[in-house]
């Protein structure tokens, strides 16, 4: 009986694997030919070569059903079936295997055959994603890991996932265009963001970032008019002073060679006085006490451990946070103030709205904007208290850590490059010069200071896995191959998961030349809004912070760049290349950033 399972256990496997349902090479007419630059033959090559080899399978099932065997075959439970004895530890285990045989096949139904990985669990999952990288497991990096072959080696912008022991089937793209129909939002869209995608973006309440359908649009007619030149000559501002606040907070005033071990300190913690000052509308700045004169934690305190716990508050169950541990008490009792003051906040808004003749108020940050902007709604269309509390702190969720390694990046990157660091000097020189900051009006003129961000966000693009599911049968329409004219008509059944790999499509040779080089030239000229650039997204529903981020960073890297030059902090008998090779790899967590970058800042014109 062991011998006849093992035996039906590798023929269902190996069958399985290797696709008998698969249309027969001759038949060209078969669901991929039609999108494919490959044949058949080829395309049942590919999905065989992501496979161990056969003879290893069979080797490995045999030695694995070798074990279970000898193991079940000293246990006496056994049963009588059509006239044998059957074990029952046995059994349970063909019926496992013949379960997870039909999942594999039903989820390659699913994916309408698309060529793929065929893998034990879904990547993006709690085993896949915890599991090390193996042949048999991709793991939670793979796109990053793979950016130069997974699509390659498919011949294809977009290739299926199948797990089949957990997980759900899907597809991910590197195309632009199935992106745009899969992620772009607008009215008629069948796709939306899973819940298990969105669940992590809603512990402060309902939020643009989390939402869909009639209620995205609620949230977006809110938010919208928040986002407006404003506020982004708040953000610039805002910036310069954050810029010499650090300067004479951090020492930097009286030396001329600051060496920095991870440049990220400095980023993130600009990232968050920006986001502070310019989204929630408080006054903070770079070295504020942790307490606040009557001894409770300041505001500023608060929401900095809401922002680094935020990992923790997503992940850890309830009862995990409310052991009496002093961290977790931190964290408790900064949510608790945050909330308290968030919602004093929001009527001290409103009243000074109503006080104002007209509404006007002077405050200029994109929490008054919203509470203002929900003031002047009505009916159905209003937000409530908590709403308009989960999209301030979607604010900060969204564009802290994003903004903060891109920025990281960028230096890292300018470092390495001198000649391209001394073109957007030199620009800077002769549209600011040196007697004067930048103001809100420079910013278009800045376009090379842009795109040594833009470049530095497209070979790290932040929002690296935009996840969503179809809620109807619905049809994409696939581009052909490069030098194709035309589309293909791809069924996506109700239910499937479509994840647009930002890292593809940013690494997709159909939209960029040498992917692999930073490059920011290829930036130079192109317009703040131009969807060329599409690592904020694409569509209606491309972030709305964009222009936020991108103000950012450009007066700061003005600011910075203007007075002092950055280089890589080497190790000893470490090359350029090298310290490029070790620090600017793919540092991930809830979103796609760079790892610690140690730099050195000289002072350009000496004291
Ligand atoms: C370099 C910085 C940033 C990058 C790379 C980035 C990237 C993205 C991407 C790719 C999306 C689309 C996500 C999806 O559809 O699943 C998105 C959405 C969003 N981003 Fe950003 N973002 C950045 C900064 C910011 C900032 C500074 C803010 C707020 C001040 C912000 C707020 C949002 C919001 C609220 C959404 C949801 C928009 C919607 O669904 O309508 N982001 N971002």
């Amino acid at each position: 009986m062991n011998e006849n399972m093992r035996k039906t256990f590798i023929a269902v496997s190996i069958n399985g694997l290797q696709r008998p349902d698969l249309p027969s090479p001759e038949n060209t007419d078969g669901p991929l030919t039609s999108h494919n630059s490959v044949t058949l033959n080829d395309d049942h090559i590919q999905c065989a070569e992501r496979l161990p080899p056969p003879s290893s399978v069979t080797a490995m099932a045999s030695g694995l059903l070798d074990r279970v065997s000898s193991l079940l075959s000293n246990t006496s439970l056994q049963f009588r079936f059509f006239g044998h004895d059957v074990n029952v530890f046995s059994a349970i285990f063909a019926v496992f295997v013949v379960s997870r045989v039909m999942k594999l096949l039903s989820g390659i139904r699913t994916v309408n055959h698309l060529p793929g990985l065929r893998v034990p669990f879904q990547p993006l999952d709690v085993p896949g994603a915890m599991l090390p990288t193996t042949w048999w497991n991709p793991g939670l990096h793979f796109t990053w890991k793979r950016r130069f072959t997974f699509y390659k080696e498919f011949q294809n912008e977009n290739v299926s996932i199948v797990p089949f022991i957990s997980g759900v089937p899907s597809i991910f793209t590197s195309n632009l265009d199935v992106a745009r129909q899969v992620a772009a939002g607008g009215h008629k869209t069948s796709f939306i963001k899973p819940e298990s995608a969105s669940r992590a973006l809603l512990l402060y309440g309902m939020n643009l970032a989390a939402a869909d359908g009639e209620t995205w649009r609620r949230h977006r007619r809110i938010m919208g008019p928040a986002f407006n030149n404003t506020l982004y000559q708040m953000v610039c501002s805002e910036t310069l002073e954050t810029y010499r606040d650090m300067i004479s907070a951090e020492g930097w005033d009286s030396k001329d060679t600051i060496d920095v071990p991870v440049i990220q300190r400095l980023t993130f913690k600009l990232a968050f006085l920006i986001l502070g000052k310019c989204g929630f509308g408080f006054s903070f700045n770079w070295s504020e006490p942790p307490t606040a004169p009557d001894g409770s934690m300041s505001v500023q305190e608060a929401l900095r451990i809401v922002a680094d716990s935020h990992m923790l508050a997503l992940f850890a169950p309830k009862w995990l946070l409310s052991l009496p541990f002093r961290r977790f008490k931190q964290i408790r009792q900064a949510h608790d103030q945050l909330m308290g003051f968030m919602h004093a906040q929001i009527a001290e808004r409103k009243a000074e709205i109503h006080d104002l003749v007209g509404g006007a108020t002077s405050r200029t940050d994109a929490f008054t904007m919203l509470v203002k902007a929900n003031e002047d709604e009505s009916g159905k269309f209003k937000l409530d208290d908590q709403e308009l509390i989960g999209n301030v702190f979607i604010m900060l969720f969204a564009g802290h850590e994003t903004t903060a390694h891109s920025l990281a990046a960028t230096l890292g990157f300018l470092g390495v490059y001198h000649d391209i660091q001394d073109e957007v000097v030199e620009q800077i020189l002769s549209v600011v010069g040196l007697d004067r900051d930048p103001t809100f009006d420079d910013y278009s003129k800045l376009d090379k200071v842009l795109a040594v961000f833009y470049e530095a966000l497209r070979m790290f693009p932040a929002g690296n896995l935009l996840i969503r599911e179809a809620t109807e049968d619905t049809v994409l329409q696939i581009p052909n191959p490069p030098g194709q004219e035309g589309t293909t008509a791809f069924p996506v059944p109700k239910g499937l998961q479509i994840v647009v790999d930002m890292v593809g499509v940013q690494y997709n040779p159909r939209y960029v030349d040498e992917p692999e080089k930073y490059k920011p030239s290829r930036w130079y000229g192109v317009s703040n809004e131009s969807e060329a650039f599409s690592a904020f997204s694409v569509g209606p529903r491309a972030c709305i912070g964009r222009k936020f981020a991108t103000t950012e960073a450009v007066a700061f890297l003005t600011m910075l760049l203007r007075d002092w030059k950055v280089e890589p902090k080497l190790r000893k008998g470490e090359s350029k290349d090298e310290w490029r090779t070790r620090v600017l790899d793919a540092h991930l967590v809830l979103t796609l950033g760079v790892a610690d970058v140690p730099v050195t800042f000289t002072r350009r014109v000496k004291n």
